[in-house]
């Protein structure tokens, strides 16, 4: 159910913790089955979900935000009605078939197909992909279809797409369609588009930054605060795509301050939001191992549309300094370091708020979640066996469209 104080909120997030209003979700569906033992490394999980099982937490995690007042839009819906668009559905079409591996005759047939069908059967291909086994008739003499296996995917599958955190991050009121990293996930940035393009509550948004810039992942992207942005380099985002997303929030005014903070370039910590996330307007959990390690490049305009690098300092001193702030508080898990390893693997620390010092977590990250509690945060637990063997937690699963004002 929404209000319509919900219904007319425009697209604006100034901040982590502001009050969410409106946030995008991706229920995880026929992608998932896509996966199996040989594909799930490439694919970027770390075992084969159990798809109905995922489906009910997914949708016990959507519950629980609309049941603190969220709007909830799932991607299949706006995905959907973006292709309602005869060109959305011409785009969305050329960027799936690729001739490269399909080859002339048999890309141009799917094409015509795939022009033929409707927004919604379009949209599931687009998230779900389609095997070779699932081709529409025809083409019988094409080599590249009698010499693929016909479980080979004709156009890949986005299980990623659950980690809708990563593919755009609304800065302000603009939108950075993120340029992933992982050739897994490239594709997902074509399908964010459509949305943000032809969806009638995105299209007159403006963007930030280029989807075809250097690699930034929305995981990496944390706004401490209006105009104070911190930005993970490390597996997925360069240094190269840091500052391009400096510049840009830097000439939209969106940013007077980029912190660019190194992480270890592996997959426990492939985002910044796996080691840290803020959970109060001045207050962040943090993976213990690297509190007292974490550095920041801060980035400032150099106010004729350049950006100027300093550094490295302390991640914590150069955060509260950008933020006005005496201390930007650890929430300290104190937890030993088998513990805090084995709950940061599992998505500790990667909290979605929903307000200042209201957090949805994971429950089985059970000592985390009691320091949090301890230090007078509110823990909205969900269940995520299965969402998580695709490595990422609520905040990984969520992005925030409106937010109030922090
Ligand atoms: N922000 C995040 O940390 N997102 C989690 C992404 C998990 C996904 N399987 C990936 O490897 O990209």
């Amino acid at each position: 159910m929404t209000t319509d104080v919900q219904v007319q909120a425009q697209p604006r997030v100034d901040s982590e913790v502001g009050t969410l209003r409106s946030v995008l979700l991706h229920r995880p569906g026929a992608e998932l089955k896509r996966l199996t033992p040989r594909n799930n490394d490439k694919l970027l999980f770390d075992g084969i979900p159990w798809v109905d099982r995922a489906q009910e937490e997914h949708d016990a995690f959507a519950e629980v935000l609309r049941g603190r007042g969220v709007e909830v839009m799932l991607l299949a819906d706006v995905l959907g009605k973006a292709l309602e668009d005869g060109r959305a559905r011409t785009t969305g079409v050329l960027t799936a078939v690729d001739e490269r591996r399909l080859g002339y005759e048999l890309a141009d047939s799917l094409r015509s197909h795939l022009s033929s069908v409707d927004a919604k059967t379009l949209a599931h291909v687009l998230t779900a992909g389609m095997t070779f086994e699932e081709l529409p008739v025809a083409e019988g003499a094409s080599l590249v279809r009698r010499m693929h296996s016909p479980y080979d995917f004709a156009i890949d599958p986005l299980p990623n797409l659950l980690f809708s955190r990563d593919s755009s991050v609304w800065i302000g009121d603009r939108v950075a369609i993120a340029s992933l990293a992982m050739p897994a996930r490239v594709r997902e940035t074509s399908v964010l588009d459509l949305v943000y393009a032809y969806h009638p509550r995105f299209r007159l948004s403006g963007r930030a930054y280029g989807a075809h810039s250097a690699p930034v992942e929305g995981g990496d992207v944390l706004l401490l605060a209006p105009g104070v942005l911190a930005i993970g380099v490390g597996e997925r985002t360069t240094p190269a795509g840091a500052e391009s997303l400096a510049r840009s929030a830097f000439n939209d005014g969106l940013a007077h301050t980029v912190l660019a903070v190194p992480i270890a370039q592996d997959r426990a910590t492939m985002h910044l939001d796996t080691v840290c996330t803020m959970v109060d307007r001045d207050a962040v959990v943090m993976y213990p191992a690297v509190r007292d390690t974490l550095v920041a490049y801060p980035m400032r305009s150099d106010d004729s549309g350049g950006v100027i690098a300093s550094g490295p300092v302390p991640f914590l001193a150069a955060a509260a300094e950008a933020m006005g702030i005496e201390r930007l508080r650890v929430i300290d898990t104190g937890l030993d370091s088998v513990t805090a390893e084995r709950e940061q693997w599992d998505d500790g620390n990667n909290t979605l708020a929903l307000a200042p010092g209201v957090v949805v977590a994971y429950e089985r990250n059970v000592e985390t979640n009691a320091r949090l509690e301890d230090a007078g945060v509110e823990v909205l637990r969900i269940s995520g066996s299965e969402l998580g063997s695709g490595r990422g937690g609520p905040r990984c699963m969520s992005c925030p469209i409106n937010r109030d004002s922090a």
